[in-house]
């Protein structure tokens, strides 16, 4: 997968050189390519942003700029009909969810275009649907300053599904999240930790019984914090919980 990156701050970026991400890189797994936006301006400022029309606080980000990056992401040409896809951090975009990780991590190409200031000027997104599937994409319901910190958490949440990234695909299996639960609780060593002693079930070596409890804490756990997923639940998932005896 090649994943292209622009920002006025590449140097945010560059925690997608460490860990997981870093050595899916150095493996090739992962072709990620960070760009400052300032190398596609053309005046002695380097001028990125301006005032914006019909007023208001804040600056606007100019849309030759991106223009003139965004299509050096097309370089080269991408091979059959599929489309790079362009996601815009934004406090205006659909929410990205694991669904939207698994769904992104089948692309061949991701584009992530930073903003800062206020936003972009929208005709860029315009321009860029001409060659680009476009997703103005949010984390949530909380405003950060700019798309940097969004797209570090979506290149970490959709890279360590592209196969080979994460060593161990089994532990990719019983992900929260991945069946529509919260994830249960894990314990190590000690078993007796500052007079706190672990489940019991978990020294029994019964798998039957680990696995049951591990789906009651989730349900448990889901049911008192997110509320919202149990609403959103698959009846299979319920029914799964009672076969996990
Ligand atoms: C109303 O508050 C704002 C309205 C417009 C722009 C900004 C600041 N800003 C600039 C680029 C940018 C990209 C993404 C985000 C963002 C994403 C999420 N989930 N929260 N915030 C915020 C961004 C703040």
């Amino acid at each position: 997968m090649r994943i292209d990156v622009f920002s006025i701050f590449p140097e945010y970026l560059a925690a997608l050189d460490l860990s997981l991400i870093g050595k899916a890189r150095q493996d090739g797994l992962l072709d990620v390519r960070v760009k400052d936006l300032r190398e596609f301006t053309t005046d002695r400022h380097r001028t990125v942003d301006d005032t914006p029309y019909g007023g208001g606080a804040g600056m606007v980000m100019k849309p030759e700029p991106w223009a003139q990056a965004l299509a050096t992401a097309l370089d080269p040409a991408p091979e059959g009909p599929a489309r790079p896809t362009l996601i815009v951090p934004s406090p205006a975009g659909e929410v990205f969810t694991q669904k939207t990780a698994y769904e992104l991590a089948g692309a061949g190409h991701l584009v992530f275009a930073c903003g800062r200031y206020e936003g972009i000027d929208e005709r860029v997104l315009e321009w860029a649907g001409e060659h680009f599937t476009v997703r103005p994409m949010s984390l949530g319901d909380y405003v950060l300053n700019g798309g940097e910190v969004a797209v570090l958490a979506m290149v970490e949440a959709i890279g360590r599904l592209v196969p080979g990234v994460v060593g161990n695909p089994e532990s990719l299996v019983e992900e929260s999240h991945s069946d529509g639960l919260l994830e249960y609780p894990v314990y190590t060593k000690p078993s007796q930790w500052r007079e706190r002693p672990i489940p019991e079930v978990l020294l029994s070596g019964n798998h039957a019984k680990i696995a049951r409890f591990r789906r009651d804490e989730q349900l448990r756990r889901t049911s008192e914090r997110r509320p919202d997923l149990i609403a959103k639940l698959d009846p299979s998932t319920l029914d799964k919980a009672d076969k996990a005896t």
